[in-house]
């Protein structure tokens, strides 16, 4: 019997280890690819930004139209930035809770969603909203699609820092199926054309600290809104 074949390299969901970039990337389907471990090396960077944001614009848990409060806590950088509130969900140039702009989107983020979107194949994108996401253990989002932007002709640009997360993965009708797939500090994933109206989500966070988000998972989500 001649020997059996060398195991695949094992796929990065062990906690810590620090694989190789590129080691686990994965297309999730038409249009959406997970670009793992890509924001890893400039994460210390997005990080300093997003506390030097979050001083300008504090993160706040919204209210949706029905009078939830969501669970994740947001805040936005760009000249465009997306709340919910009692008169729903939209896009808007200056923060309700300040009454000032959404502080500019750093270079660095600007040159990471652009590099990321060009990786997976989508060349020329220039984000002009950058919605911050802050889950802490126990918070979850529902599936939903992003679908308040302009042109969906533009990819959406994910990036996830600190604690990991199972993103929930579906299809254009909610009732497709979902797949769950993990996602690392530093992972990105890029979707648009046939995937650009998927639903999504994040399952609940498990408990955990980060050496560099503490007990929390931050998420960069770039789009052309206008
Ligand atoms: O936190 C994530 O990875 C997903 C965020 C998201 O889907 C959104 O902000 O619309
Ligand atoms: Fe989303």
């Amino acid at each position: 019997m001649p020997p059996s074949p060398p195991r695949p390299p094992a796929t990065g969901t062990l906690p810590g280890l620090d694989l190789e970039s590129g080691a686990r990337d994965r297309v999730l389907g038409p249009g959406v690819l997970l670009l793992a471990g890509r924001a890893r090396a400039t994460a210390p960077g997005l990080i300093a930004q997003i506390q030097a944001i979050a001083h300008a614009a504090p993160f706040r848990r919204m209210t949706t139209q029905g009078g939830r409060t969501m669970s994740v806590a947001m805040t936005n950088c760009g000249t465009l930035g997306w709340i919910s509130d009692s008169r729903g969900y939209r896009y808007t140039t200056h923060d309700p809770l300040t009454g000032l702009p959404w502080p500019a989107l750093p270079d660095i983020f600007i040159a990471l969603a652009t590099e990321a979107a060009a990786e997976a194949g989508y060349p020329g994108f220039t984000p002009d909203a950058c919605l911050i996401n802050r889950y802490e253990p126990g918070t979850r989002l529902t599936l939903h699609q992003d679908r308040n932007e302009r042109d969906f002709g533009q990819p959406i640009v994910s990036v996830s820092l600190g604690l990991p997360a199972v993103f929930l993965w579906g299809g254009p009708a909610r009732s497709d199926r979902v797949q769950r797939v993990p996602l690392d500090h530093g992972d990105i994933v890029v979707w648009g054309g046939p995937a650009r109206l998927a639903h999504h989500g994040i399952h609940p966070l498990a408990e955990g600290t980060h050496a560099l988000t503490g007990r929390a998972r931050l998420n960069l989500t770039f789009r052309r809104a206008g």
